[in-house]
């Protein structure tokens, strides 16, 4: 894409009604004036021409020349961060999260879906800066798992900077999907199932266990928000109902559904009420901090609930709301085209860091105005953002003067308790430089998990040999073994996935009980320098912990921690074995030793075809990094080769020699 010229910015600016009345309604408190849309345009359009702060005052002086030099300096600041905002609308822009993850959810169910739940919308970076026009913004939505009638899906948020090549992520949320049922599945009260997900990559294998946990905090929010608040300690409750109330800024306002609105279904798009609710949640903070602002005659009557100075009306003109985190947002009922919805906020509580809303949303068709229905309740933080860093601390906190406003901002208290310990249970583990952590899970070895793992690992590997939507392209065949290539999406953390085959003349038994001898490993695998037999740990049944010492690229050694899981099924003659990196409190890293990781990979063993068993058909699947392919894919094919050779002259009996 050409890159914007300073005319175009300043046109496309100028030109944006949104923008023009935030700066009008600035305007408006800075001066004491009624709406002038022309002066607003025009600073809109002095603030384009401007390089700095410097050279807007200069330029503005005509216009607001009256005004003292620090506020013009910190209008600048304001109108910059408002175009950020805007520019990055698509990333934060509640709808397109949606969207995104509903396309992910009903590709997986092959039909109607709509969003139940939305939760931890988390924003890392500062997004709005890195999102210039120009830059790509990517949404990418994935299931995490399927459950019964619902599944997970999480939307990642990146951003590609055109520039520079990079893809950074800087977001992410999750949703809960539940299928709609047909007319004829409700009135037959059938149940209806998602298709499951078999998770592959390490990646997918994490969030498919958090996924879970996720889900429990969801369904147990409620109630144990409620437990928080019983054990908060008497000094809160203390600082509660007070005979001089200052309660939360509050509103309410109502929307009426128009066909844009709506889904594809008729229903008023998730997104859509999730953008009422954040309008709703923003005005209310901005009138509860400019009700509470300290007055001018008496700059230090009171503080805010940081114990710092009360913040003063000039500095909200240069302060900004910054979203925190969003809480479980419940769409508990429908709402279609035609219907009212009101939408009430209320700032509940006020902490030193952030700021609580509470959103509630009710929906009634015409004919039922008195009797509206809750359709959607949820919890948004922000914290108050000034030109030099934040300012919540100089916010004053609610005093509840009502029973319910005290109800609230108890819960508030909770909400927040139950926020931390959800964030600590379902974080994703980050990774530490020079620990092995990308693409490992942890395991306790005495725990039931070994089990779990063990049979995501041989999923995995059967996933990927039966999935119907992996591209396979023909690499090589080469004395009777065959290579394939599927590449996953082009983006840095992409792995590469390799299918292998040969024809071995040994029966499937013969070469299963080869690969599950771990000794044995170094005869056919060229990079295997060494078994560690005194740490071959049995698992259970189907299962083994293993420290293996590998030749790394660069010629150094390395050892790798592998959990390796294999599955019998001799009715059929079929054998899996498969194998993947994990992390072990009892198995530290032994000293001056680099630990390297690998992906779930794995042999399929069966009989070849036409062959009564005499012969066995071994498909090696392999997932790598992208940039460790050209490397690993002809040790890979020579791997096999080797294998082939040990059982077609030894008839691969244990110990038998090998090279
Ligand atoms: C185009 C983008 C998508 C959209 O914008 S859709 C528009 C916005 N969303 C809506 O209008 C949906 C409004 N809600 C509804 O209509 C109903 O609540 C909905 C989704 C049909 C579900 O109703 P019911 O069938 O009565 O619910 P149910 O009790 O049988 O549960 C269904 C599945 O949901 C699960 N569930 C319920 N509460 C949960 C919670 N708090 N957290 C996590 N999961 C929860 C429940 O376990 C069940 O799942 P499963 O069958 O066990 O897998």
């Amino acid at each position: 894409m050409a890159a914007e010229t300073k005319l175009q910015r300043e046109t496309r600016l100028t030109g944006n009604s949104d923008l023009v009345s935030a700066i009008d309604a600035t305007l408006q408190a800075m001066l004491g004036q009624k709406p002038n849309s022309v002066l607003a345009r025009k600073v809109v359009g002095r603030w384009c021409q401007s390089a700095n702060a410097q050279e807007f005052k200069e330029k503005i002086r005509d216009y607001l020349g009256r005004l003292d030099e620090q506020v013009l300096l910190g209008f600048y600041m304001t109108i910059q961060r408002r175009v950020e905002m805007m520019e990055a609308g698509p990333a934060r822009d509640p709808r397109w999260m949606d969207a995104t993850s509903c396309l992910a959810a009903e590709r997986h169910c092959g039909r109607s879906a709509v969003t139940l739940v939305m939760d931890d919308l988390d924003f890392t970076e500062n997004y709005c800066a890195l999102l210039k026009r120009g830059e790509r913004c990517i949404l990418e939505g994935k299931v995490t798992r399927a459950f019964g009638s619902s599944l997970e899906v999480v939307v990642r948020i990146s951003v590609a900077e055109v520039h520079s090549g990079t893809l950074r992520m800087v977001g992410n949320a999750y949703f809960m999907y539940v299928v709609l049922k047909t007319e004829a599945e409700k009135a037959g009260h059938i149940k209806v199932e998602v298709p499951t997900l078999v998770p592959s990559t390490a990646e997918e294998v994490l969030e498919y266990g958090l996924a879970e946990r996720r889900r429990n905090f969801r369904k147990k929010r409620e109630a144990q928000v409620e437990e928080l608040v019983k054990s908060t300690s008497m000094e809160d409750e203390a600082s509660s109902l007070s005979p001089k109330a200052r309660p939360g800024g509050a509103l309410t306002f109502t929307e009426l559904v128009l066909p844009v609105h709506a889904n594809h279904m008729g229903n008023t798009f998730g997104g859509q009420i999730m953008h009422w609710m954040v309008k709703g949640a923003k005005t209310a903070v901005w009138l509860h901090l400019r009700l509470g602002c300290a007055p001018q005659e008496r700059p230090d009557a009171d503080l805010g609930v940081g114990g710092k100075p009360r913040i003063r009306t000039e500095q909200l003109l240069h302060s900004w709301l910054k979203p925190e985190s969003v809480d479980t947002v419940h769409f508990k009922a429908p709402s279609h085209v035609g219907d009212r919805v009101v939408v009430s906020a209320a700032v509940t509580r006020v902490f030193s860091q952030s700021i609580e809303v509470a959103v509630r949303v009710s929906s009634n068709s015409v004919n039922t105005q008195d009797t509206p229905t809750e359709v959607n309740v949820g919890h948004l933080n922000f914290s108050l953002m000034g030109p030099d860093g934040p300012l919540t601390a100089h916010v004053p906190d609610v005093t509840p003067s009502t029973i319910e406003q005290d109800l609230e901002y108890r819960r508030a208290i909770g909400r927040q308790k139950f926020r931390e310990l959800r964030h600590a249970e379902v974080k994703r583990p980050t990774p530490c430089p020079g620990s092995c952590s990308l693409f490992s899970v942890d395991l306790d070895v005495k725990g039931s998990q070994v089990q779990e793992v063990a049979i995501q690992c041989i999923s995995c590997i059967l996933c990927l040999n039966d999935n119907a939507t992996l591209r396979w392209e023909r690499l090589s065949s080469d004395e009777g073994v065959q290579c394939w290539v599927e590449f996953g999406l082009s983006n840095t953390a992409s792995v590469t996935r390799l299918k292998i085959q040969a024809t071995v003349k040994a029966s499937p038994k013969d070469c299963f009980e080869l690969l599950k001898d771990a000794k044995r490993r170094p005869e056919f695998d060229a990079g295997c320098l060494e078994v560690l037999e005194s740490e071959i740990t049995q698992c259970g049944e189907n299962a083994d912990l293993v420290t293996f010492i590998y030749a790394a690229a660069g010629g150094k050694k390395e050892e790798l921690l592998i959990l390796r899981a294999h599955q019998e099924d001799e009715a059929c003659n079929v054998f899996v074995i498969c194998s993947r990196s994990v992390r072990c409190d009892s198995r530290p890293p032994r000293e001056g030793m680099h630990r390297g990781e690998v992906l779930p990979s794995g042999f399929i063993v069966a009989p070849a075809p036409d062959t009564n068993g005499t012969c066995s058909q071994v498909t090696f699947l392999g997932q790598f990094s992208q940039s460790l392919f050209e490397v690993i894919q002809p040790i890979a094919v020579s791997n096999v080769k080797r294998f082939r050779g040990i059982l077609e002259t030894t008839e691969g009996k244990p110990n038998s020699g090998g090279y």
